[in-house]
């Protein structure tokens, strides 16, 4: 059994990770880090401790894994705490910066530790961001729209920012001047959609001579997140090093 902590249950990601991880038979929901201590009617109080602070979840619940899943704000700090608490993080969470990632990286390399950064969990993005790295180098004008629900509060979107830089990589970076239609990651244009009715789409647009190859990607339920989040919270058990993208672990 893996014994897994979970940063932010009562949101929309992390109550349905709580329910994950307390119905997966490989996993032991050891305790939850949240803003505040429970209110007597909670529902999670008498099902699962609740911390506050890293230190004392790794102390009294002492979780293998941690899976963030709150905002752009708190990612860092969490991330960064768990991995000098020896806990291992599986990042959901999107809006990290370039630099943070990069400090994360020598931090967990420091330690020896594993650390998962999966903006998106769904393995259809995953191949997405595989098929995209693999087209620009053919089609190397390229666009990114990415379309999420208007609670959506980072912009651009972490699954867009990861895309954008595995094209980067793909094509050698050629930075482009950003010029007022989006914003600009890797040499990237990248636009963001927030309307209702949406939850989480992305389409990578590559032109050529009168000629479009559209590559997209639709969620229509946050249960599309859930196998690739097991996945992680499982892989990250082996690793000794941050991991940037699902992409890597697929296979
Ligand atoms: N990796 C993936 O596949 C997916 C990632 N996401 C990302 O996950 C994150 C959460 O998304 P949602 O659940 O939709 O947001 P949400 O706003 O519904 O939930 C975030 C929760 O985190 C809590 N929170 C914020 N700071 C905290 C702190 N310091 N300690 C404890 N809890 C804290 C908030 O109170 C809130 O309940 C976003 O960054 C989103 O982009 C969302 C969907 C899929
Ligand atoms: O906030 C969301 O909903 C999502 N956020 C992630 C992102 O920023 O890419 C993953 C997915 O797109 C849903």
């Amino acid at each position: 059994m893996i014994r897994v902590a979970v940063a932010g249950p009562r949101g929309r990601m992390g109550a349905l990770a709580v329910e994950t991880m307390i119905t997966g038979k490989d996993f032991l929901l050891v305790g939850v880090l949240d803003r505040k201590m429970a209110e007597k009617a909670d529902t999670l109080a008498g099902a699962v401790p609740i911390y506050t602070d890293m230190a004392t979840l790794a102390q009294e619940a002492q979780p293998d894994v941690l899976v963030e899943l709150t905002n752009h704000e708190s990612v860092y700090p969490h991330t960064r705490d768990a991995i000098l608490n020896g806990i291992r993080p599986v990042v959901g969470t999107s809006g990290l910066k370039e630099e943070q990632i990069t400090r994360l990286s020598e931090l967990a390399s420091e330690h020896k530790i594993g650390c998962i950064l999966a903006p998106n969990f769904s393995v259809g993005a995953a191949l997405l961001m595989k098929f995209a790295a693999m087209a620009v180098k053919y089609m190397p004008e390229a666009e990114i729209i990415e379309m999420h629900h208007d609670g959506k509060k980072d912009f651009p979107s972490g699954t867009a920012a990861l895309t954008a830089r595995m094209m980067a990589d793909s094509k050698g970076t050629e930075p482009n001047q950003p010029d007022g239609r989006g914003t600009d990651i890797s040499g990237v244009p990248v636009h963001s959609v927030r309307l209702p009715g949406l939850l989480s789409h992305q389409e990578v647009l590559f032109g050529g001579d009168g000629q479009l190859l559209t590559l997209r990607h639709d969620s229509f339920s946050r249960q599309s997140y859930m196998s690739g989040m097991t996945l992680a919270v499982k892989d990250v058990m082996n690793r000794d090093r941050l991991i940037d993208g699902l992409d890597k672990i697929i296979g």
